[in-house]
């Protein structure tokens, strides 16, 4: 087992390139979900410290440190950022599993990807200075004209749980490519690595203000950021009623909303598969990876009517081979959920699907070798129809829900079956068909044979109630630049549209 002593660092907010108490001096306990222990605090922020982060935001736009910096001397930062989080890598994954019950090799990966998204961020921002300044071709003689892509300007990054470090780098590192200068909000249930990564910012020495870190409530310290008069633009990953939320505050002040909110994404399984096993495996890896709580999570299975005893027999074996202990021991493959209320939230919604008459094929309950912790098993419902609660709403944990099918007409209808429309998956070899699918599919993200690989350089997002905008790739970039068109006039002759008082 990794070193479960590693300190909690006690921090204050980072705020203007320091660390700074909360005006109103509270704090939140860390808890530990697979102790259930109080394993440290973090600050709270409030209203006063908002405002404070956004003033010092704004001078760090206004001071040419960071408001004029090129995007190649933004790349520099980034990747020092990068290394850092690489040499820090062993204790950051340790904390991010003692605060989310994240296994520790999901935690160590998901460390990787921080680093490689400061640096895939690195190199956009310098391909930017040669594509800040676009010139287009008016074929106007009294007219010339450019289009400039410059920083939106202060934004306010509002995040997650699941993935506590890396969904709030999906937005940090872009922002900063971009040259804004930014907010984050981590969740309080996890807030740990977002703290050192203010630390990190402080050893490389990032322009003050660029970016400023300020955990606390939701309420409390994300809404008073989403209806700040002085922030451009709020990104937000985390549930649907949340974002309508800051939405409706956001659309009070026009401010620009990008909204990543989960999903129920189906996978669909059909009889041609060459091999049950690498079916099955992806099917697990789509639902149980991060114990679920996946925004993307590929939660209800559709099956091909013919394969389906088959197939589900073959996930049974594969799903009892899953270990699930402690996150931070060898091999463990599933670590508790990230609190009590999600740990209640799980288990009721398995018990809602019993009471509609769904069967718990497999699991549902907490694994009996784990007395404390909140450690539910990894769970397999069927006979499930689509007005069950458990077919439509997210359930944001270990739980998988199986429908059959018989025709591809009546899979694509099961599939689409969701007012979500984040992700999808198809398991066929042919490959007319994975097409088909993939036109069908009403969702932001199509995985054929597998659920969810992501890179860096691929949008991420949905449709339907999963929100807009994208995050990641070039258009994780582009939502946070502003455009701007610059004409001019060039023509020596006057414009003509009045009549001149001189020719009166
Ligand atoms: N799509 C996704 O990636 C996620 C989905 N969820 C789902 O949401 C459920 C609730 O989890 P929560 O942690 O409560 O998610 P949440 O959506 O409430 O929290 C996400 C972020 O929004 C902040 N927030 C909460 N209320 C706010 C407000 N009024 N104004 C501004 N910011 C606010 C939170 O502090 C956190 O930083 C989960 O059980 C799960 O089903 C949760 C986290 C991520
Ligand atoms: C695809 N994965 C698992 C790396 C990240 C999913 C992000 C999310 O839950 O929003
Ligand atoms: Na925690």
């Amino acid at each position: 087992m990794a070193n479960r002593n590693v300190p909690i660092p006690r921090r204050q907010l980072y705020i203007g390139g320091e660390w700074r108490e909360p005006v109103k001096k509270k704090r939140i306990p860390i808890i530990n979900p697979a102790t259930e222990e109080i394993i440290g605090d973090i600050p709270a922020a409030t209203a006063e410290d908002v405002d404070i982060a956004v003033e010092a935001a704004r001078k760090a736009i206004a001071r040419d440190d960071w408001g004029s910096t090129t995007g190649a001397q933004r790349a520099k930062y980034l990747r020092a950022i990068a290394a850092k989080v690489l040499e820090k890598k062993s204790v950051l994954a340790t904390l991010e599993s003692l605060d989310s019950g994240k296994t520790l090799f999901e935690s160590a990966a998901d460390m990787d990807d921080v680093a490689g998204c400061f640096e895939y961020y690195a190199d956009l921002a310098e391909a930017l200075d040669s594509r800040r300044k676009i010139p287009v071709n008016l074929n106007s003689d009294s007219f010339k004209t450019y289009v400039l892509r410059e920083p939106l300007g202060v934004v306010g990054l509002i995040t997650p749980w699941n993935y506590p470090l890396l969904m709030a780098i999906w937005k940090v590192a872009p922002a900063l490519a971009a040259g804004c200068a930014a907010i984050l909000k981590p969740s309080e249930l996890a807030s740990i690595t977002c703290l050192e990564l203010g630390e990190i910012c402080r050893e490389i020495g990032l322009p003050s203000g660029a970016l400023n870190i300020l955990t606390g409530l939701g309420p409390e310290a994300g809404g008073p950021l989403a209806s700040h008069p002085h922030v451009d633009k709020i990104s937000f990953t985390g549930s649907g009623p949340t974002g309508s939320k800051i939405m409706t505050a956001a659309a009070q002040l026009v401010k620009p909303v990008s909204l990543e909110l989960g999903g129920k994404s189906p996978i669909v399984v059909f009889d041609d598969i060459d091999n049950l096993d690498i079916a099955a495996e992806w099917t697990l890896f789509g639902i149980f990876v991060n114990t679920g709580q996946v925004c993307s999570a590929t939660s209800r299975l559709i099956v091909q009517e013919s394969i389906a005893s088959a197939f589900l027999d073959r996930l049974l074996k594969w799903t009892k081979n899953i270990k699930i202990s402690d996150p931070l021991e060898e091999d463990c493959k599933l670590g508790p959920v990230v609190s009590a209320g999600q740990y209640e939230k799980v288990l009721k919604f398995i018990s809602n699907a019993k009471s509609e008459g769904a069967t718990i094929l497999y699991g549902g309950e907490r694994p009996q070798h784990l007395k404390k912790g909140y450690y539910v098993q990894p769970t397999i419902i069927t006979d499930v129809n689509t007005s069950m609660e458990i077919w439509k709403e997210e359930v944001f944990g270990p739980v998988l829900c199986v429908k059959t099918f018989k025709t591809e007409e009546e899979a694509i209808e099961l599939a689409n079956d969701t007012k979500y429309g984040l992700a999808a998956a198809v398991m066929s070899k042919d490959v007319k068909r994975c097409e088909r699918f993939t036109k069908a599919f009403q969702s932001g993200i199509i995985w054929i044979n597998c659920s969810q690989p992501t890179f860096n350089q691929l949008p991420w997002g949905g449709k339907k109630r999963s929100g807009f905008g994208r995050d990641l790739g070039e258009w994780g970039l582009e939502s946070f630049l502003n455009i701007k068109q610059v004409t001019e006039y060039t023509s020596a002759e006057p414009w003509a549209f009045y009549k001149s008082p001189s020719k009166n």
